[in-house]
């Protein structure tokens, strides 16, 4: 008669390696020691430990998503865009998985919160420093929010590259340019920490790409694959909005802004604004 294999015989059958004294293991190889000796709550609350986690993971996806980011800016500027591409979509889908987290932050309540809250002091998201290089590289550019970081010369050394080099979106209107569309100097040099403006021929270039998909195929998915991140990132501001009034109402931010009432004016940002602009015109 067959006997079901206790799960000690299994391991033995397949051979595991059982003994690390003297290879790298799992737990070697990803640091799990930092990283799991990261959780440090001030406060003797049992929600601090998801508050913590939910912005150290938050974080660990950005730095993915800027390791991305940066390279598909890379890749559009050396017209490869295949390569682009995947990196672009891969970003999308980081961002939507951020979206999606905002439903285990949601699980805590105002008096949750409230018990933790005094322990955050002055820190604030506003300061993440991976957060604007993220919006940076994404063109949402602002002088005055290098200043938080000016106590950290390595953070802000970083956040100052991102705020001086091109964005992503300025990157794609210099790619349009090389393939013969006319898009104006004033868009593919300029002063790359200035705002982005929005522009009627940069709308028309787009449009010569949108009413011909098949003749400008790359250039077509490059639009899309912007459209795909804009939009995620706009959910992923709106459930920031909506899970921080959940949670504090309409009290000031621990940054010091007007809190849910500044994040509410960030959901009117756009990114890449012809790209909205010419569906109503196409
Ligand atoms: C209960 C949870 C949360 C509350 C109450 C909250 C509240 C706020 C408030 C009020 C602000 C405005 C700045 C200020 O004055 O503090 C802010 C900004 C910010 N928060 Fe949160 N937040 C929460 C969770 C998160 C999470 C999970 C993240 C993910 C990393 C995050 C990232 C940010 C970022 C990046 C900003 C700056 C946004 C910008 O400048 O556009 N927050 N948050
Ligand atoms: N700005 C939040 C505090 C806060 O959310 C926070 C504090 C420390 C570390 C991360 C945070 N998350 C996002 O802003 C508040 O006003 O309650």
């Amino acid at each position: 008669m067959n006997e079901t294999p206790k799960p000690a015989d299994i391991v033995h059958a397949e051979k595991a390696q059982l003994d690390f004294s003297q290879s790298m293991s799992y737990s070697d190889y990803l640091h799990l020691d930092a990283i799991l000796g990261a959780q440090q709550p001030l406060s003797p609350a049992h929600d601090e430990m998801l508050f913590i986690i939910q912005h150290q993971t938050s974080e660990l996806w950005m730095k993915l998503m800027l390791h991305e980011l940066r390279a598909a800016i890379a890749n559009v500027a050396q017209d490869e865009l295949g390569s682009a591409f995947k990196k672009l979509a891969r970003v999308s889908k980081i961002m939507e998985q951020l979206v999606h987290a905002w439903d285990v932050l949601a699980t805590m309540t105002p008096p949750e919160y409230s018990a933790i809250r005094p322990y955050l002091a002055s820190s604030s998201g506003f300061q993440s420093a991976q957060y604007r290089c993220i919006e940076f590289a994404l063109g949402n550019k602002n002088a005055a929010m290098l200043k938080p970081h000016a106590h950290r010369p390595d953070l802000l050394a970083q956040v100052q590259a991102a705020f001086e080099a091109p964005s992503l979106y300025d990157e794609a209107l210099r790619l349009l340019a090389r393939r013969g569309l006319p898009v104006p100097a004033s868009h593919t040099e300029r002063d790359w920490t200035q705002g982005y403006v929005e522009n009627d021929a940069v709308e028309s270039a787009w449009l010569t790409v949108y009413r011909d998909p098949k003749r400008y195929w790359d250039l077509y998915q490059l639009g899309e694959e912007l459209t795909d991140l804009e939009d995620a990132f706009r959910l992923w501001r709106f459930r920031h909005v909506t899970t921080v009034e959940r949670v504090i109402g309409f009290k000031r931010g621990t940054g010091g802004t007007g809190g849910v009432s500044y994040l509410r004016k960030m959901l009117d940002v756009v990114l890449f604004p012809e790209i909205w602009k010419l569906r109503t015109d196409l």
